[in-house]
């Protein structure tokens, strides 16, 4: 059976990034640039004042103090540049431009105001409050990269560029197939024995938290033909179908028979992972297609493991993988070597080393461990019953 890294490195190697479309700069936030943003100036681009107070030149205030100068006109942020005449302080404010022979600002709460004149009892030091042309950004310097997603910070970083638009990833549009005879929409009256869809819950909310459109279709029977005929309709349009239940090897288990019959070419099932393992992963074209188990821990896990950097791959994210880290476990968890296990865990309050501990039920039926766990602890294949106390690598969950 194919390891988790060898089946991730096969799925990312077929992402072929999705096109690109201008987008205003104030809803670039989340978007992933497709572009590198140079700046086509320095920043600042001129030197500023960085408080309320008065221009000087510094070698007037030579000696010892007090200094006494008139205070002759004044620069406002966005007014005309003042020049300072010799011997003579200007009124500044701040983010407006040094006027022309100054090179040294005083706050206006170290000196004394007398009508038109300021005393200065201490010189102060040369250059002081300044913001430098140049001094955040050179000109030519690449500011946001490609292949950056655009938090607020970049997205105000490409308005000061002067950016009106951004040249970002289109949003890969993601269509959800959930199949079997029990489900029901949440709230809808049922048959005993039907029970409230949830995973594609899940897996909208997650892909549309990395920038995809993610649209749910009707649930889908467990009858080949109508899978194979709602495979077509979603491969139509999409980026990539996720189907949801029905990989595994039960009689009604029809998802992989109506991927072939769709014309979707599969190109591995079952991966060596715990929970997760009958994951069926192809394409149609460009459309990839991922077969994700039924149990809800097993879907949500899968679409974290596969589906999420593919969206990310998709929009063109050069690291689409959350980074790991090394934690301690804390409490006892039971198993057999064979497959890479992900345990659901919670991050343990305090500081030092980062502890997490082991959520008690780890059936890949359980709901509940989605909404509790806040980190996947990672059990290498090889490895048997994990000890507390022992440390082993762990992702956190909201870093996919
Ligand atoms: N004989 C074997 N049986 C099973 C094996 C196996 O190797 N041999 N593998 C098991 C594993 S591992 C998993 S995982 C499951 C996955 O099976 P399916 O993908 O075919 O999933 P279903 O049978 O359709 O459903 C499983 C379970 O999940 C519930 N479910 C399904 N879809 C949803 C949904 N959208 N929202 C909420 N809950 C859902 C469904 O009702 C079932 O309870 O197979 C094992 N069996
Ligand atoms: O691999 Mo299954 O996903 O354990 O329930």
């Amino acid at each position: 059976m194919l390891s988790y890294r060898d089946a991730l490195a096969r799925l990312l190697a077929a992402a072929k990034p999705v096109g690109k479309e201008r987008v205003s700069v104030d809803q670039a936030a989340g978007r992933v640039l497709a572009e590198d943003l140079v700046a086509r100036a320095p920043m600042p681009a001129f030197d500023h004042s960085s408080m309320d107070g008065y221009a000087v030149r510094a070698a007037d205030l030579e000696g010892g103090g007090p200094f006494e100068l008139p205070v002759v006109g004044e620069s406002s942020a966005g007014g005309e540049r003042p020049a300072l005449a010799p011997k003579t302080a200007c009124r500044i404010f701040t983010g407006a431009r040094l006027p022309e022979g100054a090179d040294t600002v005083i706050m206006q709460e170290n000196v004394e105001r007398r009508g038109d004149v300021i005393v200065i009892r201490e010189a102060p030091r040369a250059g002081a409050w300044i913001r430098r042309r140049g001094s955040d950004l050179a000109e030519g310097a690449v500011a946001i990269a490609r292949g950056t997603r655009m938090t607020p910070g970049h997205a105000a970083l490409a308005a000061a560029l002067d950016r009106p638009f951004v040249l970002v990833a289109q949003r890969p549009v993601v269509t959800i197939l959930c199949s079997g005879d029990e489900l029901r929409s949440p709230g809808e009256p049922g048959k005993p024995g039907s029970i409230a869809e949830s995973n594609g819950v899940f897996v909208a909310a997650a892909a549309r938290q990395i920038g995809a459109i993610a649209r749910v279709g009707a649930y889908v029977p467990d009858d080949l033909d109508v899978a194979r005929a709602a495979v077509v309709e979603a491969l139509r349009g999409s980026d990539l179908v996720v189907t949801i239940g029905g990989v595994s090897v039960g009689d009604r288990d029809v998802m992989r028979p109506a991927f072939e019959a769709a014309g979707v070419t599969l190109d591995f099932w079952r991966v060596a992972i715990k929970p997760g393992k009958p994951i069926a992963v192809g394409r149609a074209g460009d459309t990839h297609v991922l077969g994700l188990p039924g149990n809800p821990a097993s879907a949500s896990l899968t679409w974290l493991l596969f589906g999420a950097p593919l969206v990310r791959a998709l929009q063109g994210d050069p690291a689409p993988l959350p980074r790991r880290e090394r934690v301690v476990v804390v409490g006892s968890y039971e198993r057999t070597p064979g497959r890479e296990e992900f345990v659901r865990a919670r991050i343990e309050p305090g500081t030092g080393p980062v502890r997490a501990r082991i959520l008690p039920n780890q059936a890949s039926g359980a709901v509940t461990s989605f909404a509790e766990a806040e980190v996947l602890v990672v059990v290498p294949a090889s490895q048997g019953s994990v000890e507390d106390g022992s440390e082993l690598e762990a992702i956190r969950i909201d870093a996919f």
